[in-house]
């Protein structure tokens, strides 16, 4: 299984221990966040990953290089769905996707790779008692779902907390036959948006990748959602950093 590492981003929020290198070398219980989801992904038997780098690529480079890389250079003037793009070429092929910044367990990874229909995204249900504590990335900012029926129903910043099911967590899979619906529709609203503006995004070139998510659920698209009770930890500010430090073992 292809695994994409969606890693371009800046980390601005986590300065200064970004200062000179990427957000996933921060360090948890003596450990990169990076080599986190790679344990995570390694224990389930799954060795095969690309990274897209921006912001201080080169120093993943020098670390890993059994990875591949794909280089999103415009990482300042772009975002988490045209940065997951740079590794449309790997998209022929059943993938899981996931953000560099996050820690979740190896069971996470086991239930979404055994999931076989076409999109399924890791959702994370126990996700308000840690927005308990997360005054500085507080609910609003969470990428939350609903559901139905196992399926997934909006995905969306919006969504108000007591109706959500959880918070999606960054990591998806995609099937052969999702990933090429993926990039049939990502070529659609590009040609349509570029430049213009497109879902809650300025410009199609600033939108998330759940942007175009909800865009495919109204065209009806199925993604079915899988739970994980707690299991992971998101790392934007300073304050994640201390809790996840504190939390995660
Ligand atoms: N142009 C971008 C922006 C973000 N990301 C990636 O998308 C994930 C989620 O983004 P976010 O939480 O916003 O992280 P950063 O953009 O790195 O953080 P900040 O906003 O604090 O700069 C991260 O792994 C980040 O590296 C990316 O690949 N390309
Ligand atoms: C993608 C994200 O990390 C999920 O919590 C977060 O929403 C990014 O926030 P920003 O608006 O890009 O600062």
């Amino acid at each position: 299984m292809q695994v994409i590492i969606i890693g371009a981003g800046r980390g601005a929020r986590l300065m200064p221990t970004t200062a000179e290198t990427p957000k996933c070398f921060a360090e948890i219980g003596g450990k990169r966040i990076l080599d986190w989801s790679l344990d995570a992904f390694r224990q389930n038997g799954i060795d095969d990953f690309c990274f897209i780098g921006g912001y201080k690529i080169e120093k993943v480079q020098a670390d890993y290089p059994e990875f591949e890389f794909r280089h999103n250079a415009d990482w300042p003037n772009n975002n988490i769905l045209l940065s997951l793009f740079h590794a449309e070429d790997l998209m022929d092929q059943p993938f899981i996707c996931c953000y560099s910044d996050i820690l979740f367990t190896p069971d996470v990874v086991a239930r979404v790779a055994a999931n076989a229909e076409d999109i399924s995204l890791a959702v994370d249900t126990d996700w308000l008692s840690r927005y308990e504590h997360r005054t500085e990335h507080p609910s609003d900012d969470a990428e939350k779902v609903t559901v139905k029926n196992g399926a997934v129903t909006r995905i969306h910043r919006e969504i108000q907390e007591s109706d959500a099911h959880g918070e999606y967590i960054g990591v998806a899979k995609f099937s052969a036959a999702g990933a090429g619906r993926l990039r049939d529709y990502y070529h659609q609203v590009r040609e349509k948006n570029a430049g213009q503006p497109y879902r809650e995004a300025a410009v199609f070139e600033k939108a998330y990748l759940i942007h175009m998510l909800q865009d495919m659920l109204e065209t009806g698209e199925r993604m079915v959602h899988v739970d994980t009770p707690g299991g992971y930890i998101e790392i934007d500010t300073q304050q994640d950093f201390e809790y996840a430090r504190q939390h995660w073992s």
